[in-house]
C-alpha cells in the first residue's frame, strides 16, 4: 500500500470510529488502539505533508453535532488535548513548553482526567442560562435542559463580584454505581448496556426526555473558566474562585513547579484513582498562569499549554479454569470465565482471589459468546491475558499458546443444553448469542418476566424489588406475574431470606414484617390502575417495547381486540412490521400466555384502554395520518387531536415514510421538519389545517 493509500485509509477508519464514538456512543475498538491508529496517522501527515485530507481526524476534534438539538455557536472554541502513553513525551512537552516560554519560571497544575463529555455552561447575571456540548469545537448540542438535572451545578451563582458573563467548563459523568444500576435496568427491559460509563454518560445527556437524564443521576466536576476580559490571573485562582461560588470542582488537583513532580503525581493516582466513584483515565497537566497560557496558544485541535497523560489499561496474565454459562433474562447464554493468578495455579477454585488489576481483583471475566471463544481460540487451563477495559469490565484479550507445551489444556465445549432447564438451545440466523427457547419455564427468564413486569415504565410496583422478587421466587409463591394477585397478608408475614452476594461475598437479610407486607400489597394493589398500554408493556412480549405497547393500545384498544388480530390487521397499524407482528401473534398462540393474560384479567388489571371511542363528525381525514409538533397559536395539541381524530384521521408520534401531513407549528424541531421533507410528507401549518378541515 502506498503512502497515499494508507493515509487514506488511515483517515476513513478513525473518521468512523469518531463517529461511532461520539454520535452512537459506542467504542468499536479501545481507546488505546484508536490512539495508536492517530498517531501512526500522523506521523504519515507529517512525512508526507501533500496527502494530508482535508477531512483529517489530526485536524479535527472528533465530535459532531447531532440533528435532535439546537446547534449554537461557541463563544470560545471547544479543543480536545494532546494525549500521550509515556513519561518520555511528556518530558518532551516539557521541553516544548520551556522554550515557548523562553527561559520564564512557570508552574504546572495536575488534575485528573475524568472519563465523561465535555460540557459548557453559560452564566449570565450570575444565571445558567445555556447548557451545550463540545460538539465539533466550533458549535455544539443545546442541551440545557438536560445539565439542569444536575444537582451539584448551580442554576444561579450568588458571589457579588462576578463578571456578567462566563463560560465555565467540565466533565459530564455518570457515577459506577449509578452506570451498574442502567445497565442492570437495560438489561430488565432488553436493551443493549452501554460499555463503560463515558458512553452511558454521553448517552444520557444527549436523551431528548429530561425526565429521563434527571433519573440516570448524572454528575459533573468543573475545571475551566472563561470571560471576555481577564478575571482571575491563573488556573489555580479560577479553581478556587469557582470552588467559593459553589462550583463542583474537580476534586485531587495540585499545584506542580517541575515535570518531575508532575510524574510523581501520576504514580499517584495510578492506583488511587480505581477507589473514586468515577472513571478516570488519565491525568491532565495545564500550565498555571493565564498569560503564559495565551503566550503559548493553540493548535488546530489542542491547546499548546496542557496535555493528557492516559493510563495504560494494565493487561496480565491469568489462568483460565473453568467456563460457566449464565441464563440472561432474555434467554441468551453468556459464557463467564473463572479465572486464578499464576501464583494460584495450584489452590482449589473456591479458595482463589483472582489476579491484581488496576487495584482490584478479578476473578471472572466476560466471554460474550460462543464466536468469541472461537476468536480468542482459547482452551480450558490456557494461560489468558486479561485486562479492564473501559477500566472497568474485565476482558479477555488474548491467550499465550506458548504455555501450552507446559501445561496441558482441553478444549471448551459449548453446552448444547440450557444449564437452568436443560431444553436444547437455538441460535438465530445472524445472531451471535445461543438462547434458550423454554420461555415460560426457564427459571432466569420467568424471574426476568416477574422483574420486567414490576418495573416503573410497566406495572411501576416500586414496593417490590429484585430482592423480594427473588425471594418470592424462590419460595414457589411467586412463578409468573399473575401470582402477584394471589397474594395475601398472611402468607408474606415473617418470610425471610440472606441474599450473598457472589462476588464481595456480603450477605444481606430480607424480611417482611407488617410494614413491608402493607407496602407491598399497597403496590399491588395500586397497579390495577395502571392504564392497558403499561400492562401491554409488562407482559414483556418480544420487540413489544413500551412505544410499541402505546400504539398498539391507542390502535387496538382492547387486548380482546389484539389477541384475535391478524398478520394483516397487525401490520396495517402504522409503524408496526411483519416482526412485531409474528411476534405478537406467537405470543398469543401459547397457552401460558392465554392463560396468564385471562388471570390478569380477572385480577382486574386494566385490558381496555379507556380514551372514550370518538364520535365522527365528518369522515373526510379517513385513512389519513398526521403528526403533530411544535406550537400553536389558536390550539393546544390536545385540541388538534380531538380534530384529527373527530374527521376520521388518525395521530401518530414519529415521522415515517407512511406518514401523510406534519402539523408544524412554531419552535418545531428542526431535525423532524427536515426528516419529513425527506420523506415527501405534506407539511400543513395551522392555517392550512384548519382551512382542509373547514372545507367539508
Ligand atoms: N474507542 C474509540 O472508538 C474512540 C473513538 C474516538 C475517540 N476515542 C477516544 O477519545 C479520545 C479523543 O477524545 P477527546 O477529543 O475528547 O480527547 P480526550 O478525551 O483524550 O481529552 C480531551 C477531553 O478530556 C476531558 N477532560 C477530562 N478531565 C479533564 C480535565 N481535568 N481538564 C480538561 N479536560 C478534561 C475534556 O472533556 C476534554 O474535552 C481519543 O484519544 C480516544 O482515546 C475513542
Ligand atoms: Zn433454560
Amino acid at each position: 500500500m502506498s503512502p497515499e493509500q494508507k493515509i487514506q485509509e488511515l483517515t476513513d477508519q478513525l473518521n468512523h470510529y469518531n463517529y461511532r464514538y461520539y454520535q452512537d456512543s459506542v467504542s468499536e475498538i479501545s481507546d488505546f488502539e484508536f490512539d495508536q491508529l492517530l498517531k501512526e496517522l500522523k506521523a504519515l501527515e507529517d512525512q508526507y505533508p501533500d496527502f494530508r485530507l482535508g477531512d483529517s481526524p489530526t485536524q479535527r476534534v472528533g465530535g459532531a453535532i447531532t440533528k435532535s438539538f439546537n446547534a449554537v455557536y461557541h463563544r470560545y472554541p471547544m479543543l480536545s488535548l494532546d494525549n500521550t502513553y509515556n513519561e518520555q513525551e511528556l518530558r518532551n512537552f516539557d521541553e516544548r513548553v520551556r522554550k515557548g516560554l523562553d527561559g520564564e519560571p512557570y508552574e504546572y497544575i495536575c488534575e485528573l482526567k475524568f472519563d465523561g463529555i465535555s460540557l459548557s455552561f453559560t452564566y449570565e447575571n450570575g444565571v445558567l442560562v445555556r447548557g451545550v456540548t463540545r460538539g465539533d469545537g466550533t458549535r455544539g448540542d443545546e442541551i440545557t435542559n438536560n445539565v439542569k438535572t444536575i444537582r451539584s451545578l448551580p442554576l444561579r451563582v450568588k458571589a457579588e463580584d462576578q463578571p456578567p458573563i462566563f463560560e465555565v467548563r467540565g466533565e459530564g459523568f455518570m457515577p459506577i454505581t449509578s452506570f451498574q444500576k442502567l445497565n442492570e435496568e437495560m438489561e430488565t427491559l432488553g436493551e443493549n448496556q452501554y460499555a463503560n460509563p463515558r458512553n452511558a454518560a454521553s448517552g444520557s445527556f444527549k436523551l431528548q426526555d429530561s425526565g429521563e437524564t434527571a433519573r440516570r443521576a448524572l454528575d459533573c466536576y468543573v475545571y475551566t473558566f472563561l470571560t471576555d476580559t481577564e478575571f482571575f490571573k491563573s488556573h489555580e485562582e479560577s479553581l478556587l474562585g469557582l470552588k467559593s461560588w459553589g462550583f463542583n470542582v474537580s476534586p485531587g488537583w495540585k499545584k506542580v513547579s517541575n515535570i518531575d513532580e508532575v510524574i510523581a503525581y501520576i504514580h499517584e493516582w495510578e492506583d488511587k484513582r480505581m477507589t473514586l466513584p468515577l472513571a478516570t483515565d488519565g491525568i491532565v497537566i495545564k500550565v498555571n498562569s493565564f498569560e503564559q497560557q495565551r503566550e503559548l496558544g493553540f493548535t488546530a485541535k489542542s491547546p499548546r499549554w496542557a496535555i493528557s497523560f492516559k493510563y495504560k489499561a494494565e493487561n496480565k496474565p491469568a489462568i483460565l479454569r473453568s467456563v460457566n454459562y449464565q441464563v440472561g433474562r432474555t434467554g441468551a447464554v453468556t459464557p463467564v470465565a473463572n479465572l486464578c493468578d499464576l501464583t494460584e495455579r495450584a489452590l482449589p477454585y473456591n479458595k482463589v482471589k483472582g489476579v491484581h488489576l488496576s487495584g482490584t481483583r478479578v476473578k471472572r471475566a466476560t466471554l460474550h459468546n460462543a464466536n468469541e471463544l472461537e476468536r480468542l481460540g482459547i482452551q480450558l487451563g490456557d494461560t489468558v491475558f486479561v485486562e479492564k477495559s473501559g477500566e472497568i469490565i474485565p476482558k479477555i484479550t488474548g491467550v499465550d499458546v506458548s504455555q501450552r507445551e507446559l501445561y496441558p489444556t482441553t478444549p471448551i465445549i459449548f453446552p448444547t443444553h440450557c444449564p437452568e432447564c436443560n431444553s436444547e438451545l437455538q441460535r438465530n440466523e445472524g445472531e451471535v448469542a445461543f438462547f434458550c427457547p423454554n420461555d415460560s419455564h426457564c427459571p432466569p427468564q420467568l424471574k426476568g418476566r416477574i422483574e420486567h413486569f414490576i418495573h416503573r415504565k410497566a406495572m411501576n410496583i416500586e414496593s417490590l424489588g429484585e430482592g423480594k422478587i427473588e425471594l418470592l421466587f424462590d419460595l414457589n409463591m411467586v412463578r409468573t406475574p399473575a401470582d402477584l394477585y394471589d397474594l395475601t397478608y398472611e402468607n408474606l408475614l415473617g418470610l425471610e431470606k440472606t441474599i450473598v452476594n457472589e462476588e464481595t461475598g456480603k450477605t444481606k437479610i430480607i424480611s417482611f414484617r407488617e410494614k413491608t407486607v402493607e407496602n407491598i400489597l399497597k403496590g399491588i394493589d395500586l397497579s390495577k390502575t395502571v392504564p392497558f398500554k403499561n400492562v401491554l408493556f409488562a407482559l414483556g412480549i418480544r420487540f413489544v417495547g413500551a412505544t410499541v405497547a402505546e400504539k398498539l393500545a391507542a390502535y387496538f384498544k382492547s387486548i380482546q381486540a389484539l389477541r384475535t388480530a391478524t398478520y394483516e390487521q397487525l401490520t396495517a397499524v402504522p409503524e408496526i412490521g411483519g416482526r412485531i407482528a409474528l411476534s405478537i401473534e406467537s405470543y398469543f398462540s401459547i397457552p401460558e400466555n392465554q392463560d396468564l393474560v385471562e388471570r390478569l384479567e380477572k385480577a382486574g388489571l386494566q385490558m381496555e384502554s379507556d380514551e372514550k371511542p370518538v364520535e365522527l363528525e365528518s369522515d373526510m381525514l379517513e385513512g389519513k395520518t398526521f403528526v403533530i409538533s411544535g406550537v400553536f397559536e389558536n390550539f393546544e395539541r390536545d385540541d388538534l387531536k380531538m380534530k384529527i381524530e373527530v374527521n376520521g384521521g388518525r395521530v401518530l408520534s414519529g415521522v415515517s415514510g407512511k406518514l401523510n401531513y406534519l402539523l408544524a407549528g412554531a419552535n418545531m424541531g428542526p431535525a423532524k421538519l427536515e426528516k419529513a421533507r425527506k420523506l415527501g410528507v405534506t407539511i400543513l401549518s395551522e392555517e392550512e389545517f384548519l382551512a382542509m378541515i373547514e372545507n367539508k
